[in-house]
């Protein structure tokens, strides 16, 4: 019980307040390897106008006339493969963060996790959290590099949500870490040690971040320039601490290209061929940009990405894992969150 709630006269109806919420949120995944499901999933990601940004009228007959048709089973068809007893991979490691970085903070604040489109909403977490006396949040978008699609979206939605509040809690972001030291720090241990587990050394490292249509750099999304410097510093880092050999290559590139636009170049999947074409024969990829493995880690580059490298002529293919719920990836995140919440906690 806190403070308030025990000075409250014996009629007054009951109001939990004085705590302090930590809500980390990631993109959004089908509730089950399934066309129906993953339909209802991409009908609610795919509406969203930070993320196809065609006047809804243009847009909308096309979403519903074509793309939900036609999408939704061959996503499904992807999601199977990647699918766990724990539901999808994202939901379940963006679960397990929340929950581990519970206990490293312990009674100072309510550390709970939300899905942008699907569930668990962030209108679902958010009330919760209100309800359970957090009139303090921070909600922190896992998303490294700034992206109007991705970051501004989730800030958009808890605005929504907090639009039908009377009494709101007061809500603090996670700012964009593309360059914190903390993770620029985390991606070069867990990457080095993942390396040191393969049976061959690459030739080439291919960082692998998240595409986006070009027209977005164009009108000022620095999610581009985020992204190339988080691939210079670790670079920078991976080399000045004698992590990767002098005779690796670190390339950069951009997957999962959506629609007939042009989007951020090179692309991930071009790139593979172009390598194993120009004779690299062993290669590692890392995707930096993705708090968590998901199907566009698990399927497009380790399945997808593999076929296409090794059809090129390529002989040695690993895809890295995410920082996910590892011990580096953990300790950058309560650092982050931990300087987020000065003040508060
Ligand atoms: C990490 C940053 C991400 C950016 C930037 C991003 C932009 C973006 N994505 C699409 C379209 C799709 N993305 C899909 C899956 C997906 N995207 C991200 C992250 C970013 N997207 C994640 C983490 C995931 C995985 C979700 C999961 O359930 O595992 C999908 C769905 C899968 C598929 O059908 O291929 C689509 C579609 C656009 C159009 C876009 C920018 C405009
Ligand atoms: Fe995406
Ligand atoms: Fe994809």
């Amino acid at each position: 019980m806190t403070w308030q709630e025990q000075q409250l006269p014996s009629d007054h109806p009951q109001v939990r307040s004085g705590r302090v919420g930590v809500l980390l949120v990631n993109l959004g995944t089908p509730d089950a390897a399934t066309p129906k499901a993953v339909k209802r999933y991409l009908a609610e990601f795919l509406s969203d106008r930070r993320v196809i940004e065609i006047p809804p009228i243009a847009w909308q007959p096309i979403l519903r006339g074509i793309i939900l048709n036609v999408r939704p089973k061959k996503s499904a068809a992807a999601y199977i493969k990647v699918w766990t007893d724990k539901g999808s991979p994202l939901a379940a490691i963006t679960a397990n963060q929340a929950e581990k970085l519970q206990p490293v903070l312990g009674e100072a604040a309510q550390v709970d996790w939300a899905m942008r489109y699907g569930n668990p909403s962030i209108e679902s977490k958010l009330t919760a959290m209100k309800d359970a006396g957090c009139d303090r949040i921070l909600v922190a978008p896992l998303y490294p590099q700034y992206c109007a699609a991705t970051t501004a979206t989730v800030v958009d939605k808890v605005g929504e949500v907090l639009a039908a509040m009377r009494w709101q809690p007061t809500i603090r972001t996670l700012p964009p870490y593309h360059d914190d030291p903390h993770y620029i720090g985390a991606l070069a241990s867990d990457i080095s040690e993942q390396l040191g587990t393969l049976a061959y050394t690459p030739e080439v490292l291919l960082l692998s971040f998240h595409g986006m249509p070009q027209r977005t750099l164009e009108l000022g999304d620095p999610y581009h320039c985020h992204c190339r410097k988080t691939a210079r510093l670790l670079e920078a880092k991976l080399r000045a601490d004698g992590l990767i050999g002098s005779d690796m290559r670190v390339e950069t590139s951009f997957q999962s290209r959506f629609g007939p636009a042009k989007w951020l170049e090179p692309a991930t999947d071009a790139t593979l061929e172009r390598e194993a074409a120009s004779g690299t024969r062993r290669i590692a990829l890392a995707a930096p940009g993705f708090a968590a493995d998901c199907v566009e880690t698990l399927e497009e580059l380790a399945i997808e990405g593999r076929k296409q490298f090794e059809e090129a002529g390529g002989t040695d293919f690993a895809v890295l894992t995410c920082l996910n719920t590892t011990e580096p990836g953990m300790a950058m995140l309560e650092a982050i969150v931990r300087r987020e919440l000065a003040g508060w906690i």
